[in-house]
């Protein structure tokens, strides 16, 4: 740009500067504007996981205003007589009608029902991950155990609410849903017939429960859920974001970029390919076709019914239960349904109070804003994995059916195998995750030792033959070495002054024991201390 040198500038304000400054003076937020959007975040593929959470939550919430618009949560009885054809003339509910005249008569209907179905699977799929990211990197640990319980809130009332949504539609697999929430609250001693008919107003299945789960699915789960999502995104805000380790990256400061513009367009661009995909999903894969599977029949049971995937894990509790049943004094305890039924809560629970049960096992009460590398937890590490495993193989009970047709196996020993499984294969997973851990530990210890193996071959003037190793970088060494070793808890005073034994508390021994499988001997591998390092590079070996 060439200018003249009497050539004035012209200063204009630009229309965005002129919007803040409108807002400013009438909301006072310039401050707090200011110190917001400039916020530094820190960059990690892994930190993606929560926005796609974020994106497919909203794209639920809008695809629902929509159905809303076309569905009928009502019970009432009417004769089909809309497109589809095999099921003109049959009787059904008005809600199961209004979701086929969704399916086939609304415009784009079909597909924002795929897209808010296929929405939900994505979004609890991907606080699941989320969860689990934040769980493997210890970014739970203090200040965040709060908003790991905000989240944790959310990934249950997800499910929940997606359980609710599945039940809607009304049809034969919606209505086995329903039985089987009947059949697990029916179970509950005491007072489970009362809960029972209090829930559907009455005998199952009777005429409330869909226009009862209607208003707890668009109203009240997804207010509260929304609200704790701002909650939990204000204290990410709040806290500012974790970071992995690295030059530079410290416990007191956040390497990254700012959130607008930089951040802002990120996740912007990373919202429309959220969208696309899940709409690509819904174009082209069907998703509970409810006209298959007709409408719900207390006397009708559907093969191959399948809950979503999140749900697989108390169906599969249910299925490989052994059908226990106890009678007395003229009432039945129908433990073969009562125990999975509070065992699928416990699960759920323990994950909610681990960051506690941590910190009172480490007995560290330090704020932490550096993430862990996994490896460098191994027992954390491992129980993460153990939990994935028997996700999966409760997945699997859950599917046993299906399984066994499509594999062509004996249903009886898919679920003798998940019987036995669900004992074993977390603790063989457990330890088999806590030994990968410790060999990564090795391995690293290794490399900052005695550098990269190369693969480059040298032979020495006396004949010998070596590799040659590539010292490494800082940046590496420190990555590799930045970790804290903490040693584990030791009971004060277990002997007196005169070397008699003390009474220790139980929970004192309990702690000590646990934070010695954490930290103790074969818990982690000792990083190299500096002067083994400087030993070793020091050119004398
Ligand atoms: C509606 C559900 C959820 C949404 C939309 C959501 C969204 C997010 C987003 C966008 C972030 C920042 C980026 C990231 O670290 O991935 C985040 C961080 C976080 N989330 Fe979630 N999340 C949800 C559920 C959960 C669940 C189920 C948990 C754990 C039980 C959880 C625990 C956390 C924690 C502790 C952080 C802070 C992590 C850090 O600073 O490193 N969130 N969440
Ligand atoms: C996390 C949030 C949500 C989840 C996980 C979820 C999940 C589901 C699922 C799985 C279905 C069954 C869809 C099908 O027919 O195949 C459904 C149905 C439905 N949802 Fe949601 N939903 C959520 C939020 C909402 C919201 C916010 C609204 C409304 C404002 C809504 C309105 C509806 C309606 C009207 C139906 C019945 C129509 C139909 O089944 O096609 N949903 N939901």
């Amino acid at each position: 740009m060439s200018t003249t040198d009497n050539a004035k500038p012209v200063r204009k304000d630009p229309a965005a500067l002129k919007a803040a400054d409108w807002a400013d003076g009438r909301l006072g937020i310039y401050g707090l504007a200011k110190a917001n959007l400039r916020k530094i975040f820190p960059d990690h593929w892994s930190f993606m996981l929560g926005e796609i959470a974020m994106f497919s939550f909203i794209i639920v919430i809008l695809t629902g205003v929509y159905l809303t618009l076309f569905f009928n949560p009502s019970m009432g009885e009417v004769v089909y007589d809309g497109e589809y054809v095999p099921l003109q003339g049959v009787h059904m509910s008005e809600a199961y009608k209004s979701t086929l005249d969704i399916s086939f008569e609304v415009r784009g209907g079909l597909l924002i029902r795929q897209i808010h179905h296929w929405g939900a699977i994505v979004f609890v799929a991907a606080l699941v991950v989320h969860m689990m990211r934040v769980f493997f990197t210890g970014a739970f640990r203090k200040p965040r155990e709060i908003n790991w319980l905000v989240g944790w809130t959310l990934l249950f009332l997800a499910m929940f609410e997606g359980f609710l949504g599945y039940s809607l539609p009304d049809d034969l697999l919606s209505g086995t849903g329903v039985r089987f929430m009947e059949g697990a609250i029916l179970s509950t001693p005491l007072i489970g017939t009362y809960l029972s008919f209090f829930l559907y107003g009455g005998e199952f299945p009777g005429t409330d429960i869909i226009p009862r789960f209607y208003s707890i699915h668009i109203l009240l789960l997804p207010g509260i859920m929304v609200g704790l999502f701002v909650v939990h995104l204000f204290l990410v805000i709040y806290h500012k974001h974790t970071q992995y380790p690295g030059p530079g990256r410290t416990n007191s400061n956040v390497v990254g970029q700012p959130f607008m513009p930089v951040y802002m367009a990120k996740a912007g661009g990373f919202m429309f390919i959220v969208f696309g995909v899940i709409s690509i999903m819904a174009a082209i894969a069907t998703v509970n076709p409810i006209w298959a599977y007709g409408p719900y029949r207390p006397d009708h049971v559907s093969t191959d019914a399948q809950p979503d995937w999140y749900m697989g894990f108390a169906e599969g509790l249910i299925r490989v239960m052994p059908g226990w049943e106890i009678n007395a004094w003229g009432h039945t305890l129908a433990l073969g349904v009562f125990i999975p039924a509070m065992v699928f809560p416990l699960v759920l629970l323990a994950i909610g109070v681990y960051p506690f049960i941590e910190s009172w096992i480490t007995g560290d009460k330090r704020e932490h804003h550096l993430l862990d590398r996994p490896r460098n937890v191994p027992v954390r590490t491992g129980l993460g994995a153990a939990w994935i495993s028997l996700y999966i193989l409760l997945l699997i009970g859950g599917g046993n059916d299906l399984f066994a047709t499509h594999f062509h196996l004996s249903i009886n020993a898919i679920t003798w195998f998940i019987r036995i499984g669900i004992f074993v294969v977390p603790v063989l997973v457990f330890m088999a995750t806590k030994r990968i851990c410790l060999g990564l530990q090795r391995r690293d210890r290794d490399k900052v030792l005695h550098g990269r193996e190369t693969g480059v071959i040298k032979r020495l003037p006396h004949g010998e033959f070596i590799e040659v190793h590539e010292p490494l970088s800082q940046d590496r060494l420190y990555v590799l070495t930045q970790h804290e070793q903490p040693k584990p808890f030791k009971v004060e005073g277990a002997v007196d002054e005169n070397g008699v034994a003390r009474k220790v508390k139980l929970t004192d021994k309990l702690r000590a024991r646990l934070s010695r499988g954490y930290f103790g001997e074969g818990g982690q591998i000792p990083k190299p201390t500096a002067e083994e390092h400087a030993e070793i590079t020091s050119g004398h070996h």
